[in-house]
């Protein structure tokens, strides 16, 4: 334990990183998921692509240590491996999950709104929108596999998923708790909500920024399963099997039937989107706002 205190950030990381614990039964999941011997990962430093091109199928994992907040550095990378697999004719559908233990994604990286330049805040923004528009509207099948807590940004990262499957523990809560750090979500990040779980559920989520526990992330339908931790990402291939059964053709047509109006409403407003941010994040009470509640992470870390 003192060990591990001195070396605090570093043993942390390497315990999500590395997953220690769980290197066995996980190695035992990939072995199951026919992504064994033979079958090459590739990816970037942070984001981590497990193919099953049998399957047509690739496991993208989030590994930024150590809370896979959204870095203009994992957004990026994350931006190009799934353009990556949209692009490439042997993949159908992907699982986003967590390689790190206990932490989905800590949603926006709130250093890359503190203390920076307009220039930088536009192009981070630039790129959360980029993500999104890709993830929401892309032609694969995506599947959530949320293994850990996904609050704000992380949420969002779910929401443009087409299925959820959530871990069934306490620690992995899900929800937009924007508001409580003082700070609003975009609308088309409102759009998403509502389009999930309805407008008086996400109009009251988002305005008292609730983070859902399994059960009543379930229940408001903000996730399509809760199951024991262990089994999140055969539950996600399963649910995948099912999706994978409909001919591509009509469910993307489906799917870009459904979500293009919303995606839309960004698409054609980028830029304005982009200078409502900027303006935002740079007013002085919200830099506040958003150094506080930092200060206060890292005081509880
Ligand atoms: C200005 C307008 C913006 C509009 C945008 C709206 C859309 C989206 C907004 C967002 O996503 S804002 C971010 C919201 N996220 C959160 O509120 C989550 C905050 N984090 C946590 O609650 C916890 O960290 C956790 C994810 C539940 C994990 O808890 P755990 O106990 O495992 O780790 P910690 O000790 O808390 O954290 C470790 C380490 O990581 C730092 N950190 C945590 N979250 C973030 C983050 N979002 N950005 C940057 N850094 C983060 C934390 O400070 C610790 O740092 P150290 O103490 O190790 O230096």
């Amino acid at each position: 334990m003192a060990l591990m205190a001195g070396l605090r950030v570093p043993a942390r990381a390497l315990l999500r990183s590395g997953c220690w614990l769980r290197g066995a039964a996980l190695a035992g999941a990939e072995a199951a998921a026919g992504l064994g011997a033979g079958v090459r990962r590739f990816g970037s430093q942070r984001v981590l692509v497990e193919p099953d091109p049998a399957a047509g199928v690739a496991v993208v994992k989030l590994k930024s240590p150590p809370v896979n907040s959204l870095s203009l550095e994992l957004l990026t990378e994350l931006v190009i491996s799934l353009e990556k697999l949209d692009n490439d004719k042997t993949f159908r559908g992907i699982v986003l999950t967590s390689d790190l233990c206990g932490v989905f994604s800590a949603g926006l990286d709130l250093t890359e709104l503190c203390g920076r330049s307009p220039a930088h805040y536009a192009e981070y923004w630039r790129a959360l929108q980029e993500l999104w528009l890709r993830l929401y509207l892309s032609g694969l099948v995506s599947v959530a596999a949320v293994n850990g807590a996904s609050p704000a940004g992380g949420c969002l990262l779910c929401l443009s998923c087409d299925y959820r499957v959530l871990a069934d523990s306490p620690s992995c809560v899900i929800g937009p708790n924007e508001t409580r750090l003082g700070i609003v979500a975009p609308f088309w990040f409102k759009d998403c909500m509502v389009n999930t779980v309805g407008h008086r559920a996400a109009e009251q989520a988002l305005q008292l920024g609730t983070l859902f526990p399994p059960a009543e992330a379930l229940r408001v339908g903000l996730v399509d399963q809760v199951v024991p931790e262990d089994q999140v990402q055969s539950t996600a291939l399963a649910a995948m099997a099912r999706w994978l059964a409909i001919p591509d053709h009509a469910r993307q047509l489906t799917k870009s039937m459904m979500r293009k109006p919303t995606a839309d409403r960004l698409a054609k407003h980028r830029e304005a989107d982009v200078q409502s941010f900027v303006s935002f994040v740079s007013r002085d009470s919200i830099q506040k706002a958003l150094q506080t509640y930092l200060e206060k992470l890292k005081q509880k870390g």
